[in-house]
């Protein structure tokens, strides 16, 4: 279906020039673009669905077939080539070249067949990408800032051609997911985190700007890769790396404002939890891997403790890794178990994370216990292997995310099933590669009582007559609402307690009917209505806590999101036709 005059919302006048050059002046209906640039812009593109009318009046008749293939008959052109790759690597570059042909079909296909297509743009074929960008690249998105910026980085900000950014994703390619430091080649994270702001929670694309800052690269094999896109020197860090992002931070909100969000994704431990800290009161910013992780982990366990049947205060977690996601997630699940009315000291006691030099316990002889670990050391005997924690812990839960593939051993995973009718399993890294263990194993070894979801999606798994369709427990499912919220009702503090509310908003969302199928997580298939309930249960939250700044407070938060989502049907470019009056002049002077 096309729109005549476009929808509130979708491309506006002015404000939604071209992705790719700048002062492009589009009307719906007139756009100012003419010829064969608005068949080469992305934003503006329609295929071959633009009508005989269309063809003639932009002046691009002749320069396409003649056919007229409406958007239905291109996206099910798009669904063939889709299936016709062999691999996931090739179905991205794919996917990466329709978004940059036709941003409308991209999405509508995207959103038509998510739970297909998610893996392919996000988690796990993104990491693939990334680790191969070079190779893969083909035309550039988003802004790059290096530390040779130094003092210009708000020029840069000013050749971005948009004005009205209203969230970035950046990076700094350290920690791209479990893969380690990747450099410039992490781009492809931001640029798949703000697809999902787009397919899952209908935020207008040409709002979202990817960001990578290269400060160099640590990884050597990269630095060496004859088609590296990024600098080929060794990270700087200290000072400088921190004058560049406190000038990038300044520079957002001179140029788009105060309220633009900026969602911090995978940079290194170090660095990310100090910016959290340095940052959340003062820019409207949140870090995903410690946050937007730990609200999906805790609605995922609110989720399990419906199958287990274990009051919250009963449970004892031990976290494999002791990172951005373990820390975020411990946090947050304090909260959650305090808000059952169990003390903070008690809700900490029912927490144990473990990292690469084993369990963290007050003087530990082999590497002493800092910074945001040293909440939750316990008065114990050092334990160095997962193995013997889970044998003398006896935790009803155990979450991992160290990127260590297989932590979760045959041994570690019967002993679960041993210590618990029905054992919470997590496998929390990415991507697939990384996992802790997969879906099968968690279900075998624990005769098909674990309770499970995993960072990168697993098929379903046949076991002993039934079928289980293991949760996807990916940020995902938080950060594109949430954006949405703080967009719209002009949020301006993240504040812990927002990411406590979405994970009650999530883990509410979750049936019986999905509790029965395995399920942790409603699923992947309905994100979409995931994301945007999740956005409208978040604005109420902040309203109700004076976090939201957008007045008039909308009467009906749901009918206020609809109308601002991204429409992924074509508009028309005819101009709508209206008359004047009979008398118009003629009246003589
Ligand atoms: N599902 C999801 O939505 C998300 C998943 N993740 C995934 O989680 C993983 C970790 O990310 P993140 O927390 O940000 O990374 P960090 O680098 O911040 O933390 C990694 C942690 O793992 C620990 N570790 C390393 N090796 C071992 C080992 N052999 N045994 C026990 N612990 C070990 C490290 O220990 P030490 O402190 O001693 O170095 C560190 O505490 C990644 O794979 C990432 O993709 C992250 C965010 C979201
Ligand atoms: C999902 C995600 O943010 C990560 O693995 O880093
Ligand atoms: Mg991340």
């Amino acid at each position: 279906m096309e729109k005549k005059n476009g929808p509130k919302g979708d491309i506006k006048a002015k404000s939604t020039p071209s992705s790719l050059s700048a002062n492009k002046d589009v009307n719906i209906g007139r756009p100012r673009v003419r010829g064969v640039d608005i068949m080469r812009d992305p934003i503006l593109n329609k295929g071959m669905a633009f009508t005989l009318e269309e063809r003639q009046l932009l002046g691009i008749h002749g320069l396409l077939p003649p056919a007229l293939l409406t958007q239905d008959r291109q996206a099910y052109q798009v669904m063939q080539n889709f299936y016709r790759w062999d691999n996931d690597l090739d179905r991205f570059i794919f996917l990466m070249g329709l978004q940059d042909r036709d941003e409308k079909l991209f999405y509508r296909t995207v959103i038509e067949n998510i739970e297909l297509m998610m893996p392919i743009i996000y988690t796990p074929t993104v990491g693939l990408a990334c680790q191969k960008y070079g190779m893969i690249f083909r035309k550039p998105r988003g802004l790059y800032i290096t530390i040779h910026d130094l003092g210009h980085v708000y020029d840069i900000m000013c050749n971005w051609p948009i004005d009205d950014v209203k969230a970035i994703v950046v990076t700094d390619g350290e920690r791209i997911l479990g893969l380690g430091d990747l450099g410039a080649y992490g781009m492809g994270i931001p640029i798949g985190k703000l697809s999902l702001y787009t397919a899952c929670a209908g935020i207008q694309p040409h709002s979202c700007l990817p960001i990578t800052i290269d400060v160099g690269t640590n990884n050597e094999q990269i630095r060496n890769d004859p088609l590296y896109i990024g600098l080929r020197e060794p990270r700087v860090t200290g000072a400088l790396y921190d004058q560049l992002i406190d000038e990038f931070m300044e520079a957002v909100v001179k140029r788009y404002g105060k309220n633009c969000l900026i969602q911090f994704e995978d940079f290194g431990n170090h660095n990310a939890f100090r910016f959290l800290e340095k940052y959340r009161e003062k820019f409207c910013t949140f870090n995903d891997d410690i946050q937007g992780t730990a609200a999906v982990a805790v609605a995922g366990v609110i989720t399990s403790l419906m199958v287990t049947g274990k009051p919250m205060k009963d449970n004892v977690f031990v976290f494999q890794g002791a990172g951005e996601a373990s820390i975020g997630i411990a946090k947050l699940l304090c909260k959650a178990i305090m808000a059952t009315g169990v003390s903070h000291q008690d809700a900490l006691d029912q927490v144990w994370l473990v990292d690469s030099r084993g369990l963290i316990v007050k003087d530990r002889p082999k590497g002493g216990v800092t910074g945001e670990k040293l909440l939750f050391a316990k008065k114990h005997a050092p334990v160095d292997k997962l193995e013997d924690i889970v044998t003398a812990i006896k935790p009803t839960a155990i979450i991992g995310a160290a990127a260590v593939p297989g932590a979760f051993n045959e041994k570690i995973l019967t002993d679960m099933g041993k210590i618990n009718d029905r054992p919470i399993i997590f496998a929390l890294s990415n991507p697939t590669s990384k996992a802790e263990c997969t879906a099968e194993e968690a279900y075998r070894a624990t005769d098909g009582r674990a309770v499970f979801a995993s960072g990168s999606p697993f098929r379903s798994v046949q076991y002993k007559g039934k079928t289980f369709y293991p949760g996807q427990g990916n940020n995902a499912y938080i950060f594109p609402g949430l954006a949405l919220a703080i967009i719209a009702a002009d949020i301006r503090y993240v504040t812990e307690d927002i990411f406590l509310a979405a994970a009650e908003s999530l883990a509410r969302m979750v049936t019986k009917g999905n509790l029965d199928e395995g399920r942790v997580y409603p699923p992947l298939s309905d994100i979409r209505c995931v994301s945007l309930k999740l956005a409208e249960d978040i604005i109420a939250f902040a309203y109700k806590n004076n976090l939201a700044f957008r007045y008039p407070q909308p009467s009906n938060i749901k009918a206020f999101l609809d109308e601002m989502i991204y429409d992924t049907d074509y508009v028309s470019y005819i101009p709508p036709v209206y008359t004047w009056p009979e008398t118009a002049g003629k009246t003589s002077l």
